[in-house]
C-alpha cells in the first residue's frame, strides 16, 4: 500500500518517481484523490507518444499496468508503462498495487514463438531475481532498468 501525505508545495516533491513496474502486470486501486501519471508509449486517442497524462480515478475501477517482464517476454510488443504519482497540498492519498511477477528463480527472455516471428530477440535472458535487484538498486529512472537486458545491435 502507498500512502502519500499532503505536501505544502507539491511542485517541490515527488509522490513516487518515474518508473516502470518490473513484473508482468500490476493491478492498482487508487482512491478518489487520483494522482497517477503515465507517459504515453504510443500515439493514440489520449495524446501523443511521450506525453504525460493523469489517469482519472474512476470509482470501482482497477488500473492494469504492463510491467517490464511482459515487455521482455513479448519482445517489446507489449510496452511497460512509465508512470509516477504526484501529491497535492489539500488531500492525502492512498493507492494499493498488487504486483504479479515471475518467481525470483525464473529465467525471463523473449518467448521462442515471438522471436521466430520477429526474426531476432531484443532482450537477453536473465534471472528475474537479477533483473529485480538491478532495477531496485537503480531506483526510479524511468524505463532505464530495461537497458540491463536490451540487446543493442553492433554499430558498423
Ligand atoms: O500510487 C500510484 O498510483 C502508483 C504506485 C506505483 O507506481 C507503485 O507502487 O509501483
Ligand atoms: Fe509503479
Amino acid at each position: 500500500m502507498n500512502y502519500y501525505p499532503t505536501c505544502p508545495d507539491p511542485e517541490l516533491t515527488v509522490g513516487i518517481g518515474k518508473h516502470s513496474d518490473i513484473g508482468i502486470l500490476t493491478v492498482l486501486v487508487q482512491d478518489d484523490v487520483g494522482g497517477l501519471l503515465i507517459k504515453l508509449q504510443e500515439d493514440g486517442e489520449f495524446g501523443k507518444k511521450g506525453e504525460w497524462i493523469q489517469v482519472p480515478s474512476i470509482p470501482g475501477a482497477l488500473v492494469i499496468n504492463i510491467g517490464d517482464a511482459l515487455q521482455i517476454l513479448s519482445n517489446g510488443k507489449y510496452k511497460s508503462v512509465e508512470h509516477g504519482a504526484r501529491t497535492t497540498n489539500t488531500q492525502s492519498r492512498v493507492s494499493v498495487p498488487c504486483f504479479f511477477t515471475p518467481g525470483l528463480m525464473v529465467k525471463i527472455a523473449p518467448l521462442p514463438k515471438v522471436i521466430n516471428k520477429d526474426g531476432k530477440a531484443k532482450y537477453k535472458e536473465c534471472l528475474f531475481q537479477d533483473y529485480r535487484n538491478h532495477a531496485f538498486a537503480q531506483g526510479c529512472k524511468g524505463k532505464k532498468s530495461l537497458d540491463y537486458v536490451k540487446i543493442t545491435s553492433p554499430t558498423p
